[in-house]
C-alpha cells in the first residue's frame, strides 16, 4: 500500500480536479459519505462534529448535512472565525446554516454535548496542520480526548503533522481515522501511528491511475504484502540451495549476539550458517547453537583479528556475510570490515558495532563492490551521519533515504516504524511492539536479513521482509509473553512466516 507525503496528496488532489475533471466539492462530498458510512456501521445515533476553518472542516460540515437529513442527532462546533471559511468548505458551511444549524463555539457546551453523544468527529485540522496546537484549540482537543466515548478523525488526527506523524504539542487520539486517496506518512510514523487508531483509506472516487501517476515510492505493510515476496520451495532442493550465511561477530563479553544472529538466520530459512568468532567464546557459542559451523579469529599480540587469507576464504565460500553483531570496536575489526567491503562482491549486512566502526571509514562505502544493508538504530545512525538523534527521529524517511542514495546501500533504520530505503524506494514497517526494544532483538533481525539474502531475495526485499517478519514474530511473542518477551522468544515465531 502507498504512503504519501502531504505534497504528494495535494498534487494527486489537483490532478483529480484538473486532469480527471472531478470537482473538489465532489471529493469533499465523498469524504463526508465515507465518514457517514462508518458512523452508520457502528450504529451511532448522536454525533458531535468539531470543525476547523479549512477543508478538513469542510468535510465535517458536509457530514453534518448528511447526518441531519438521515435523522441523526448532530451538533456542530467551530472555534474559528467562520468568516474566514472559504471555497468548498464555505459551500457546505452555507448549506448547513441555511438548514438551520447553530454553529456552537462554547467550551463548556462542547464538554456537555460530548459527554452526551455516541461519537465525536474530529474535523478540526487535516493535512494543512503545521507547527503547534495553540490557544483554544489545545483546550478543544484536550476536551475531546478526555470526554469522548469514541473519536473518528477525518483524514488525520488533529494536531498530527501529515509528513512526520509528530504531534504539535497535543493531538487527538482517535479510535479510527478515515483518510482519503492513500495513507499519509503521518498515519504510520511517530505519534501519528498511535493517534490514528485503525486507519481506513477511502478512494473518494480518485482513480487509482491518478494516484499511480504520482509515482509514490513509499510503501507500508497494511495488509500482508511483504509475505507475497516469499517464493514457494521446490521439493528437490538441498541446504546448499538456501544460502551459506557467514556471521562475523561476538566478543568475550558479548557472545550472545552472534548466537541470536545465527538462530535468527536458521529460523529464517538459511541453508548453512557459519559463525566466525573469537576463539575464547567458541565453546560458549558452539554449545548454544548446534546447527552452525565455526571459524575462529586469528590472534596476535593479544588482539583478535581475521587474516586476509581467512577473509578471502570467507568471501569465497559465503553467499552472504553479516558482520558486527557483538563484535566490539577495534582497529583490527575496522580493518576487517573495510577489507570485506572493498573485496567482496557478495552481499554484506553490517549491524551494531560494525556500523559504529564504519562511521570512521565512510569513504569505503563509496568504493565498495558489494550490495550492502546497514541496520542502524537511531544512535548508530547518528554516529554514521553526524546528525542528532532528535533530528533523525523527526526525519526518519528523509535521513534513511538520503544516506542510502548517497552511499548506494540499503538502510534499515530501526524504531517504532522501521524505515527501509534503497535511496529511491521507501518501505515503512508497522509490525512489532515496544516489547521488542530489548537486547538481542536487532541481532536476530541481522541474521534474518542475511538468511533471506542467502536464499536469493534482493537486499532491499530481504530488509523489507526481514523487518516485517521480525515485527510479526515480535507481536506473536507479545501475545504469549507480554512485554517480558525476549529476543529468543521472537526467534521462536520467525519460521512460521517462511513458507
Ligand atoms: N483528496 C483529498 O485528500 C481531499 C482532502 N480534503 C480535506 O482537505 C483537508 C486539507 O484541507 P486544507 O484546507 O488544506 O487543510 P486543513 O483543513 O487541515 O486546514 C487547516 C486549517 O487550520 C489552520 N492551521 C494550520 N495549522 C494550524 C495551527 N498550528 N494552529 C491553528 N490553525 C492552524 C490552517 O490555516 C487551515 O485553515 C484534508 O485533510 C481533507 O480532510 C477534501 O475535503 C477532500 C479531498
Ligand atoms: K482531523
Amino acid at each position: 500500500m502507498y504512503a504519501a507525503f502531504v505534497k504528494d496528496m495535494n498534487e494527486i488532489d489537483k490532478r483529480a480536479v484538473d486532469e480527471y475533471k472531478i470537482p473538489g466539492i465532489l471529493l469533499m462530498e465523498n469524504a463526508a459519505i465515507a465518514i457517514y458510512r462508518r458512523i452508520r456501521k457502528h450504529g451511532f445515533k448522536s454525533v458531535v462534529i468539531v470543525c476547523g476553518s479549512g477543508n478538513n472542516g469542510g468535510d465535517g460540515f458536509a457530514l453534518a448535512r448528511l447526518l441531519k437529513v438521515n435523522g441523526y442527532d448532530v451538533n456542530v462546533f467551530c472555534f474559528n472565525d467562520t468568516s474566514k471559511i472559504s471555497g468548498d468548505a464555505k459551500i457546505n458551511f452555507d448549506i448547513i446554516i441555511s438548514m438551520g444549524f447553530e454553529i456552537k463555539n462554547n467550551l463548556n457546551e462542547l464538554e456537555h454535548k460530548i459527554r452526551e453523544c455516541d461519537v465525536v468527529v474530529d474535523a478540526l485540522f487535516g493535512t494543512g496542520f503545521k507547527g503547534e496546537v495553540k490557544d483554544i484549540y489545545r483546550d478543544v482537543i484536550d476536551c475531546i480526548n478526555r470526554n469522548a466515548k469514541y473519536i473518528i478523525s477525518v483524514d488525520i488526527p488533529s494536531g498530527i503533522m501529515g509528513d512526520s506523524g509528530e504531534k504539535g504539542g497535543i493531538c487527538i487520539y482517535a479510535k479510527e481515522t478515515i483518510t482519503f486517496g492513500c495513507l499519509k506518512m503521518g498515519h504510520i510514523l511517530g505519534d501519528g501511528r498511535i493517534a490514528s487508531g485503525r486507519v481506513f483509506v477511502d478512494p473518494i472516487s480518485i482513480p487509482e491511475e491518478c494516484i499511480k501517476k504520482q509515482n509514490i515510492l513509499y510503501t507500508t505493510n497494511y495488509g500482508d504484502f511483504p509475505l507475497s515476496i516469499i517464493d514457494k520451495r521446490e521439493i528437490d532442493t538441498n541446504k546448499g540451495d538456501y544460502g551459506k550465511v557467514y556471521i562475523i561477530g561476538g566478543s568475550f563479553l558479548m557472545s550472545g549476539a552472534v548466537i541470536l544472529a545465527a538462530r535468527g538466520a536458521l529460523h529464517a530459512g538459511a541453508g548453512l550458517v557459519t559463525c566466525v568468532v573469537p576463539e575464547e567464546i567458541l565453546d560458549r557459542v558452539g554449545s548454544s547453537v548446534a546447527e552452525t559451523t565455526y571459524m575462529t579469529f586469528d590472534r596476535r599480540d593479544g588482539h583478535s583479528f581475521i587474516s586476509c587469507s581467512n577473509l578471502d576464504a570467507i568471501i569465497e565460500r559465503a553467499d552472504v556475510i553479516a558482520a558486527g553483531v557483538g563484535l566490539g570496536a577495534s582497529q583490527q575489526m575496522t580493518d576487517c570490515i573495510s577489507y570485506i567491503l572493498r573485496k567482496s562482491e557478495k552481499p554484506v549486512v553490517v549491524d551494531a558495532d560494525g556500523i559504529n566502526m564504519l562511521s570512521g571509514i565512510k569513504d569505503v562505502l563509496k568504493i565498495k563492490k558489494c550490495p550492502l544493508v546497514l541496520t542502524p538504530h537511531p544512535g548508530e545512525m547518528s554516529r554514521l551521519t553526524g546528525l542528532s538523534i532528535d533530528y533523525i527521529n523527526k526525519n526518519r524517511v528523509r535521513v534513511a533515504r538520503e544516506f542510502a542514495k548517497n552511499y548506494n546501500c540499503i538502510v534499515l533504520l530501526k524504531g517504532a516504524s522501521t524505515v527501509v530505503s534503497d535511496g529511491t524506494r521507501v518501505y515503512i514497517n508497522t509490525t512489532g511492539n515496544p516489547g521488542m526494544a530489548s537486547g538481542g532483538s536487532g541481532d536476530a533481525l541481522t541474521g534474518m536479513i542475511a538468511a533471506l539474502i542467502g536464499q536469493g531475495y534482493s537486499s532491499y526485499d530481504s530488509a523489507v521482509l526481514g523487518a516485517y517478519i521480525h515485527g510479526r514474530a515480535g507481536d506473536d511473542a507479545y501475545e504469549q509473553y507480554g512485554y517480558g518477551l525476549t529476543a529468543s522468544d521472537i526467534i521462536k515465531f520467525i519460521g512460521k512466516y517462511i513458507k
